[in-house]
């Protein structure tokens, strides 16, 4: 089944979905709100966001969004999470009717502590909501290496059509019907990227990082658990597997953050890490629903600059102890 794709963000993964949104056979629209990147686009380029890569032909480009919407199968919403709110507050009017909005960005609204489901809700109270997520760099996509992502919606058959028309032999589309656990995998998996980073950029060494990565995998499950997300979910791309990927990788911008932050370097001017918007409310969210999420909390503090790491580690290992499983 092939269709017409609107891509909205002309970022990095705006740019590379829409490159593969093409390698699967549909007719890809993407919107930029700048004209340099709509330009560098046509120009089969992106060298803001992806460097060095040549964009796929046949994108259409432009900054106008209504013209990008306009006959669109589907949309896919590829913008920063907090800046979510603001673009489809202009667009949504522009959306057609019962047209499938999918989320590729991950994060939790900080201001509200909503899901971009949620968000993207009051917006479009008429078009069904999916989400795109999973271990994948914008980089490897397109280049063409193979990937894996996992497509969410609550009324699964649409989660699946989907998959089917996004994927290729490079690009593996799982399906479920768990929007939840999916969006809340992809959300978390930042703030604990960010925290490998540290860990590493400090010198804490490899086991303290291991160790912290699947202490940060139970506060995840915790969370996602309280959401009502299956633990498939958990144990799947949006969980494990984003966490693998990016708490291992210095290709991820939240790792590199999280690299600077360990490392004392000014973190002033760095690219995109959704991770420092979401650690915040994710650590309210689990504060007021009772969960235990100790890194989640010790990230969000040294971001908003109120203890050290190395305060932050020491409170870490002094806690009672306890059993491991729970
Ligand atoms: N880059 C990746 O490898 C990757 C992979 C998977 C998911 N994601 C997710 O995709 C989302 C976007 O990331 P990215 O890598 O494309 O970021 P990016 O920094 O490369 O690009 C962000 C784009 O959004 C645009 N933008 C920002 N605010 C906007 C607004 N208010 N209205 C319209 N456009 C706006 C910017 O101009 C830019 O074109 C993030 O949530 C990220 O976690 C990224
Ligand atoms: O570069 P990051 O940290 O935003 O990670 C990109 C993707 O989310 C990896 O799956």
């Amino acid at each position: 089944m092939s269709m017409r794709v609107a891509v909205l963000g002309g970022g990095a993964w705006g740019t590379a979905l829409a490159m593969q949104m093409r390698r699967a056979g549909n007719a890809v629209a993407l919107w930029a709100r700048d004209e340099a990147t709509v330009e560098a686009i046509r120009r089969r380029e992106n060298p803001a966001y992806l460097p060095g890569i040549e964009v796929d032909a046949g994108i259409e480009a432009s900054t106008d969004w209504a013209a990008t919407l306009d006959g669109a199968g589907c949309v896919l919403a590829v913008i920063p999470a907090q800046s979510l709110r603001g673009a489809l507050a202009k667009v949504a009017g522009s959306v057609p009717a019962d047209v499938p909005m999918v989320l590729c960005a991950k994060g939790i609204e900080h201001d509200s502590g909503l899901l971009l489901s949620q968000v993207a809700a009051e917006f479009l109270p008429n078009n069904p909501v999916a989400a795109l997520s999973g271990p994948s760099f914008a980089a490897d996509l397109a280049n063409g290496l193979p990937t894996a992502v996992v497509i969410a919606a609550r009324e699964e058959p649409m989660a699946v059509r989907l998959a089917q028309a996004f994927s290729t032999e490079r690009f593996r589309c799982y399906s479920t019907g768990d929007l939840v656990g999916v969006e809340i995998g992809g959300a978390l998996k930042n703030v604990f990227a960010i925290a490998a980073g540290a860990v590493t950029g400090a010198g804490l060494g490899a086991s303290a990082q291991a160790a912290m990565v699947t202490r940060g995998f139970v506060e995840l499950r915790r969370i996602a658990q309280a959401f009502g997300a299956e633990p498939e979910t958990v144990m799947g791309l949006s969980g494990l597997g984003d966490l693998l990927l990016t708490c291992s990788s210095a290709q991820s911008r939240n790792f590199a953050y999280g690299l600077a932050l360990g490392r004392g370097e000014s973190l002033a001017g760095r690219p995109l890490a959704e991770g420092v918007a979401t650690a915040g409310i994710a650590a309210t969210i689990a504060g007021r629903r009772g969960i235990e999420a100790p890194i989640i909390s010790a990230v969000a503090a040294i971001l908003a600059g109120s203890i050290t790491i190395n305060e932050a580690v020491s409170a870490l290992m002094t806690r009672p102890l306890r059993a491991e499983a729970g």
